[in-house]
């Protein structure tokens, strides 16, 4: 049987991709059906650290912080991310797989803080560590986060599962002819301003020589083609 292509990796969530088809919140089948797949992946040994979004929650409390001061706003998006680590956290218990939820702002009554040699060792220990409250900083994005923890948990590379299956020349939801790449590097990416990511996410990941992989977390079966390093979504390289 073949063997994975990486030892530990740095999982990106989008928060947005579970609200499944609901107009926002958490959809059930679709955290299950994500919970399955990275049980899958987890099974196999690789060691995971996710970083999970909160667009989901976020914009449904969005039109009530219109107006709102930026960095308030932000602290919002941030809880919002609290709440889905505990969801994902919890569907994972119920597929038999242990996970830690590790915040990067102080909530230790709902969960643990982010202390980086304990998540280290949760992941040398075979626990899925869930990073809650993106950096921690307003201002930043969740992919950012993904960059820093990735870069700090020494990741081979971050993943980033999203609603479109890889990086295109135009963001395919608003341009039909965009078309796909199936590599691009990190410098022909921040300067075609492509909106897949933001402009910090890529520019630390570039620094730290830690490759992304863009993939789609609606697909079947595309997280453990990129585990296995096969043919699937787009690498973004130095
Ligand atoms: N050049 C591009 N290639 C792919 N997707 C793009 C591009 N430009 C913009 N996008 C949009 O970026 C979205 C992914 O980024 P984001 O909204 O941060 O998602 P997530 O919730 O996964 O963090 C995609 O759904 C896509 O519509
Ligand atoms: O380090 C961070 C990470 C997230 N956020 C806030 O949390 C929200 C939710 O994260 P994100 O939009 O990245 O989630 P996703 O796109 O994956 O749903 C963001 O819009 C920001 O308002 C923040 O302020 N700092």
């Amino acid at each position: 049987m073949s063997k994975p292509a990486y030892k530990r990796v740095l999982l990106k969530l989008s928060g947005e991709a579970l609200m499944g088809d609901d107009p926002y919140g958490i959809n059930r089948s679709t955290i299950e059906r994500m919970v399955a797949d990275v049980a899958e992946v987890a099974k196999l040994g690789v060691e995971l650290a996710i970083v999970i979004g909160g667009g989901n929650i976020f914009r449904g409390v969005a039109p009530g912080a219109q107006g709102m001061d930026r960095a308030t706003a932000d602290y919002m998006g941030m809880l919002a991310t609290v709440m889905n680590a505990l969801a994902l956290a919890d569907a994972m218990r119920h597929v038999g797989i242990t996970a830690r939820v590790m915040s990067a702002i102080g909530i230790e009554q709902v969960v643990e803080p982010y202390v980086r040699p304990k998540a280290l060792q949760y992941l040398e220990e075979g626990k899925v560590v869930v990073f809650a409250a993106g950096t921690g900083n307003p201002f930043f994005t969740t992919d950012t986060a993904a960059a820093l923890r990735g870069a700090e948990m020494s990741a081979e590379i971050v993943l980033k599962a999203t609603k479109v299956d890889g990086v295109y020349t135009a963001d395919p939801k608003k341009d039909p002819n965009a078309t796909l790449y199936h590599k691009i590097s990190f410098d022909e990416a921040i300067a075609s301003n492509l909106q897949v990511m933001d402009a910090t996410a890529f520019a630390l990941c570039r620094d730290q020589k830690l490759p992304i992989k863009v993939f789609s977390i609606t697909k079947p079966g595309a997280l453990m083609r990129v585990i296995m390093g096969e043919d699937e979504g787009t690498l973004v390289h130095v």
